[in-house]
């Protein structure tokens, strides 16, 4: 069954410079505890997609649905993580991360509890009562993700969470992303530039045409891949197989590419 449903989603943005039709019917359903990746061109209208499941705007047609009900926004249901931290730097990480429960007035020493127990699974328990300034940027989307997640949010946008970050440290994360987001079985949204990231981290992938903004093709990752960690995926002898595949479908939607002024 599905969990989230976009169905036959159009969004058209209006401004002073005209009009743009971002996205063109999108329809794509996600099961509960399925991670998913869209990778497309800039601009194809990646973002639009997370905005609108965000509830952050409204589409201009179609539906988005939760376990086939529209979502409402009283529960908090959606959990943003985004290439910057936006952690407040006058507040203690602790503190940060109990932003949302205070908005919610859902505070409680469990909840606090539960706060420094996710704190302790991302290895940041001994900088709980620190400032982010004094945080190296892994530590920080690491203590951004715990703020999401406190918030027990039944889907994830991750948008470009790892772009920020030099490279031994993003795959050490996403290696601890995916761990935690299959403990806590939540349903995911990725949005990335990054195939190798788009593999190593998801059940399938969804491929996108741009102006406007459609779905192209779905990839799905294979069972021995998803079974290792992101780390040892690109390890895998599959991973390079569907990394041509993937390379060679986008590479045609590649504005400079060859095969896209061949058509
Ligand atoms: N606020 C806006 N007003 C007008 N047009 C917009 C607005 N936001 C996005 N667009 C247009 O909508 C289309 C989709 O944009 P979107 O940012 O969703 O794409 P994207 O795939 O996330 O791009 P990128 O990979 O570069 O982040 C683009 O043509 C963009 O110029």
């Amino acid at each position: 069954m599905s969990f989230l449903t976009l169905d036959h989603v159009t969004h058209h943005y209006f401004s002073k410079n005209g009009y743009t039709k971002a996205l063109e019917d999108i329809s794509l359903s996600v099961g509960e505890g399925e991670f998913i990746a869209l990778l497309g061109p800039s601009g194809c209208g990646k973002s639009t997609i997370l905005s609108i499941i965000a509830g952050i705007m409204k589409q201009t047609k179609g539906s988005v649905l939760l376990q086939n009900e529209a979502i409402t926004d009283s529960e908090l249901p959606i959990g943003y993580m985004l290439q910057q931290d936006y952690l407040f730097p006058w507040k203690t990480i602790i503190d940060n991360v109990l932003i949302g429960p205070k908005i919610y007035k859902k505070e409680a020493p469990a909840v606090k509890e539960k706060a420094l127990e996710l704190l302790d699974e991302v290895g940041l328990a001994h900088v709980s009562d620190a400032y982010p300034d004094a945080l190296s940027g892994g530590m920080r989307q690491r203590a951004a993700l715990v703020r999401t997640l406190i918030n027990d949010p039944k889907i994830l946008l991750l948008d470009e969470p790892f772009s920020a970050l030099d490279y031994q440290t993003k795959l050490k994360l996403e290696d601890l992303v995916s761990q935690l987001l299959k403990t806590y079985y939540k349903t995911t949204v990725l949005v990335t530039h990054d195939i190798g990231e788009a593999i190593a981290m998801s059940d399938r992938i969804f491929i996108m045409n741009a102006d406007p903004g459609s779905i192209a093709k779905v990839f799905e990752v294979p069972v021995e891949l998803r079974n290792e960690t992101p780390f040892l995926v690109r390890r895998h002898p599959k991973y390079q197989i569907i990394f041509d595949k993937i390379w060679k479908e986008l590479d045609e939607r590649a504005p400079d590419s060859e095969g896209a002024e061949a058509t």
